[in-house]
């Protein structure tokens, strides 16, 4: 079995890490932190996990991280950086579902992230956790940096795209909405049911920072500098992602055949029938991406269509994923849950 830590039980991408890891065949969670909630059974928190899971919250600062094999920092950003260090020399493995391990250039992450980074050495050897691109090297990884939510969508919208070359790289556009639990359960004014329900509004349009990673994504896959334009909405949604992705053809090529060839080995990304059109409710509460793509009939532009679950294939879900991958195990154990309709 894999002794498993969580640090920050409590958040969104927290419970939702119980939830996928309760049910997972090979896992013992041995740790889950919380500050706040120190001593309360994790249950009573959380009534779903009643029966599932026994332990209760522990400080960070007593939790048995360290006799852990793998532990997950489900954590505001700049919070693993600061415990990766001795949790990596005490031969634990970490996933860190926050950024501070995703952008390579330290200065443009301390830029992005306002902050100054504690152990700009381990950036280097973090292995970025997008399976469908970096499936190998996640498998020897002792630190994997877990994508945004945002990224995750797009990159993967884009990825048979600009691995063939058949898109202007230099004028890519993101289109992206997410629902409101990619904000986490932290009380903010915007997240409020009476500012976000029957609403709808973009942000973040000057500069959000997941546009250096997803374009330090797309400028790896492209082999060159990558130009993208990426716009988020916040839409009166729980959970889910819908990017809306466009690029100018550069030429003519199937591109149903060219969808289906590049993901057909990939359990979690799932091609649609030409003229598809993804629904959010498609994806919720799984760890699927489903895809499609359209050719406008006038003009030369592609229109990829992208929808995730923030919190599973966005967040939760893809960080199991890659522990499966980094134990060797099926990459699909524990993450085959139906997603949920309506
Ligand atoms: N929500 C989403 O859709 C996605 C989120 N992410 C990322 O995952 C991470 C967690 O997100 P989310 O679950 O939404 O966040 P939440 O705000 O919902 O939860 C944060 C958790 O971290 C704990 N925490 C906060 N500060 C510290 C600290 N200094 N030391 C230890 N624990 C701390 C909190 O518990 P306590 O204060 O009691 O210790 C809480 O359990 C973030 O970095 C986020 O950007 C990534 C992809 C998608
Ligand atoms: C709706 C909403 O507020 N979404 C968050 C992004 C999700 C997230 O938590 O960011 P990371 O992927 O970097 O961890 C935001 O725009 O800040």
């Amino acid at each position: 079995m894999i002794k498993v830590g969580i640090v920050g039980g409590t958040g969104y991408t927290g419970v939702e890490l119980l939830r996928l890891l309760a049910q997972h065949p090979k896992v013992e969670l041995k740790a889950i932190t919380s500050r706040k909630e120190a001593g309360m059974p994790v249950s009573e928190m959380f009534p779903n996990l009643r029966g599932r899971v026994n332990l209760k919250f522990a400080d960070p600062s007593e939790a048995p991280l360290k006799h852990c094999d793998v532990v997950f920092f489900a954590t505001p950003n700049g919070i693993a950086m600061q415990q990766t260090r001795e949790l990596l020399d005490s031969g634990v493995r970490v996933i860190d579902l926050a950024a501070d391990f995703r952008i390579k250039d330290v200065g443009v992450w301390e830029k992005w992230y306002g902050m100054e980074h504690a152990c700009p050495d381990l950036i280097e050897e973090a292995v970025y956790g997008l399976p469908e691109m970096n499936r190998e090297k996640v498998k020897t990884a002792r630190l994997v940096a877990n994508p945004g939510c945002y990224p995750t969508a797009a990159q993967l919208g884009f990825l048979p795209l600009i691995e063939a070359g058949v898109v202007d790289v230099e004028h890519l556009i993101a289109d992206c909405k997410s629902g409101v639990s990619g904000a986490g359960r932290k009380a903010e004014v915007h997240a409020l049911f009476a500012e976000a329900s029957d609403n709808f509004k973009a942000y973040g349009v000057a500069g959000h920072r997941h546009l250096p990673e997803i374009k330090q994504g797309l400028s790896l896959m492209a082999g060159k500098q990558a130009g993208l334009t990426f716009v988020p909405h916040l839409t009166p949604l729980i959970r889910g992602i819908h990017a809306t992705l466009y690029a100018r053809l550069t030429k003519d090529v199937d591109l149903q055949a060219l969808f289906e060839k590049r993901y057909e080995s990939e359990h979690f990304v799932d091609v649609m029938p030409a003229g598809s059109h993804p629904e959010t409710r498609s994806v919720r509460s799984a760890n699927f991406c489903r895809i499609a793509v359209h050719r406008q009939q006038e003009g030369d532009m592609v229109v990829v269509l992208s929808v995730i679950d923030n919190l599973v294939k966005g967040a939760s879900g893809q960080a199991v994923q890659n522990m499966n991958i980094m134990f060797r195990l099926d990459e699909a154990m524990g993450l085959e849950q139906i997603p949920l309709l309506p």
